[in-house]
């Protein structure tokens, strides 16, 4: 791999403002928010509750649109998609994946139907084979287990592997450990760094852990929709 097919920027936000809530309650989750993530690298985002990193990720995630700025994500400006929910939809399922909390999997569904229901969703072969991403999360022998078969770290890495099913360019992650003890918090985001350098994803990872970031290549703070490099507590 090319040094500059490294550093292809895969998300872009440049001076992005969202307000939300009316009158007295007016909030500005993203204020003149700008950043760059390159293809393969990690980022975490931290910062207090309510500061809106949520909504960064929404943003990001072509699920809400921005009262000014531009989103650019590969080479598709968000914000020219914002009448048409069906393109957002469309280029959502092909180019961006998500993680959330528990893994958020359909009870129904064992491990492989996860990842084969995704692959349909996304227009994929009608050959796709679920293994190699299980495998590549270290699930392949639990490919035959119902969600509520699986401890939550297990949970989550399978959420990883049907986030990959479409090889997104971009994956937004939302607090990956809430669920998780110390060390199984560790497994999932080692995993997910290590997923984003073979697959070559750009990761947005949002997160309260501070012990997790060790994983991450840069790490984002934002405060009261301001984002800026976090500066860790020297205590
Ligand atoms: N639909 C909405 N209408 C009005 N205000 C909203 C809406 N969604 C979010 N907000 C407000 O926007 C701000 C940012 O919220 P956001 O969820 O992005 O923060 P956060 O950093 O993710 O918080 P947490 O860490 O608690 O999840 C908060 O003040 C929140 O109350």
């Amino acid at each position: 791999m090319s040094f500059a097919h490294n550093l292809e920027t895969i998300l872009r936000f440049e001076n992005v403002t969202l307000e939300l809530g009316d009158g007295d309650s007016r909030v500005r989750p993203l204020d003149s928010v700008s950043l760059e993530i390159a293809r393969s690298e990690f980022v975490g985002v931290v910062g207090p509750s309510g500061a809106g990193k949520s909504t960064l990720l929404a943003v990001a995630g072509a699920l809400q649109s921005p009262d000014s700025g531009s989103v650019r994500v590969l080479d598709q400006e968000l914000t020219e998609m914002a009448g048409s929910q069906g393109k957002m939809a469309k280029f959502r399922l092909r180019n961006i994946g998500f993680v959330f909390q528990s893994g958020n999997l359909i009870p129904a569904l064992n491990s492989a139907d996860q990842l084969r229901l995704m692959n349909r969703l996304a227009g994929g072969s009608s050959s796709f084979d679920p293994m190699p991403f299980l495998e590549a999360v270290d699930m392949a022998h639990k490919a035959k287990n119902l969600p509520r078969q699986l401890s939550g770290g297990e949970r989550q890495r399978v959420g990883i592997a049907r986030a990959l099913v479409t090889r997104p360019g971009l994956l937004l992650v939302d607090e990956p450990t809430a669920a998780l003890d110390r060390a199984r918090s560790q497994q999932v985001v080692a995993l997910l760094a290590e997923q984003s350098k073979t697959h070559g994803v750009a990761v947005m990872m949002v997160t309260h852990d501070h012990e997790v970031l060790g994983h991450c290549d840069r790490v984002l703070e934002m405060v009261d929709g301001r984002l800026g490099t976090f500066q860790p507590a020297t205590t």
